[in-house]
């Protein structure tokens, strides 16, 4: 049955959620945001059929609502809900990264005709906006719902079933447990990212060749770093008390490794190394974790002109896909590696043994 669907908030998550659903559904889509550029942009493009600049008109008129504004603002979104007379049954989700602070106002919505399900894609980009919204964004990603308390079955496996074009895997959690683990893996390491950025920053001014040899492994650590300020300013507040949790533990931490320095306690910074080696290790790799992590080939070339493009010409003579490539190392005269990310298992071993037949040495991680 084609529904009526709202999004307010049509940047990278809305965007790419209305995508979805244009590209495989018959829904009609309508697109809510308080910037009139991307209400063209999304009229233009035809991502959605119709605009709106009054949420509250026109939210009373749609079966489902999806709430994908930054998420201080879905909070208001909701405020301004919880005031209004519905007159026929609606779907309400939200994509907020934070969850408790949207529950408590979810919870108190107290009008029959509104279910509200709270809802996390574990995907994203460090871009922003409707420009950088993809269709594929939750291919293989884990979407966390929240129900409220008196959300029926019918209604979870409606919106599972709503959503199921956007090839996620759906996984229930209360408000509390989603925020502590989100903050755990994703909230806290950005923090830290930006702090290890900052730290360059600071030392750059005794050593001016700093970020010349910031490479892999730094790089690696800070990519989460290059995200919109403002939406991680609205998630470090939102999720606060569990952010000061974290940030007490890691500063006692990190006490504890000082002093095992001082004391020249070789042994115990073995330990800590090999214990977080060891944990890191046996994080599944095949199961795709919440932020996906993609399938990777390494292979070798040789610093000359067009090797990489050779490479790349041989994948999309195949037609396979690449989701990311990096030179990892890479020097005059010298072998360098190329780290080529996949979407599927299937191309990463489709590729591998299309480079090797072609001469090439690659290589993947077990
Ligand atoms: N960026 C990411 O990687 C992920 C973000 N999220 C969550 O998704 C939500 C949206 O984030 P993004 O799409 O990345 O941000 P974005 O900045 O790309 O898009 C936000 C959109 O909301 C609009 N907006 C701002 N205030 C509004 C209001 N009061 N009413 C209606 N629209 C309003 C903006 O004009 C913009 O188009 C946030 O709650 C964020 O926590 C969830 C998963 C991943
Ligand atoms: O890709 C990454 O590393 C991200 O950090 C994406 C992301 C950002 C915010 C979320 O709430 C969920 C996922």
């Amino acid at each position: 049955m084609t529904k009526r669907i709202l999004i307010a908030g049509l940047g990278l998550i809305g965007g790419s959620i209305a995508l979805n659903l244009k590209e495989y559904t018959d829904h009609y889509l309508i697109g809510y945001d308080i910037n009139q550029k991307t209400l063209s942009y999304a009229i233009d493009k035809q991502i959605v059929d119709q605009v709106s600049t009054d949420f509250e008109a026109i939210v009373t008129t749609v079966d489902v609502c999806i709430l994908a504004a930054p998420v201080s603002k879905t909070i208001k979104l909701i405020e301004q809900i919880k005031q209004l007379k519905f007159e026929k049954t609606i779907l309400i989700t939200d994509v907020s990264s934070v969850k408790t602070n949207v529950m408590k106002i979810a919870e108190s919505i107290d009008q029959a005709q509104v279910t509200f399900i709270g809802g996390h894609p574990m995907a994203g980009s460090h871009k922003q906006g409707i420009e950088a919204a993809k269709s594929h964004l939750f291919e293989n990603a884990i979407y966390i719902l929240t129900p409220t308390k008196t959300a029926a079955e019918e209604a979870i496996s409606e919106l599972k079933s709503l959503l199921s074009t956007t090839k996620a895997t759906f996984i229930t959690l209360d408000a509390e447990e989603h925020d502590e683990m989100t903050s755990v893996i994703s909230h806290f390491p950005h923090l830290i990212a930006s702090s290890l950025v900052q730290q360059a920053k600071t030392w750059q001014q005794k050593h001016d060749k700093i970020p010349r040899l910031a490479a892999g492994g730094f790089r690696d650590i800070t990519r989460i770093a290059s995200s919109d300020p403002s939406m991680w300013q609205d998630i470090f507040f939102q999720n606060k008390n569990v952010l000061a949790r974290l940030l007490d533990d890691w500063i006692n931490e990190m006490k504890n490794l000082k002093n095992l320095l001082d004391t020249n306690d070789k042994v115990s910074i073995y330990h800590y190394l090999e214990e977080a080696r060891e944990y890191r290790d046996g994080l599944d790799k095949t199961k795709r974790g919440a932020i996906p992590s993609f399938y990777d080939l390494f292979v070798d070339i040789f610093d000359q002109p067009g090797a990489i493009l050779k490479v790349i010409g041989l994948l999309a003579e195949q037609e396979i896909s690449i989701k990311n490539i990096e030179i990892l190392e890479i020097r005059e005269g010298i072998t360098g590696v190329l780290r080529i990310s996949f979407v599927s298992k299937e191309d990463q071993l489709a590729s591998h043994r299309l480079l090797i037949q072609n001469g090439y040495e690659t290589m993947i991680e077990d």
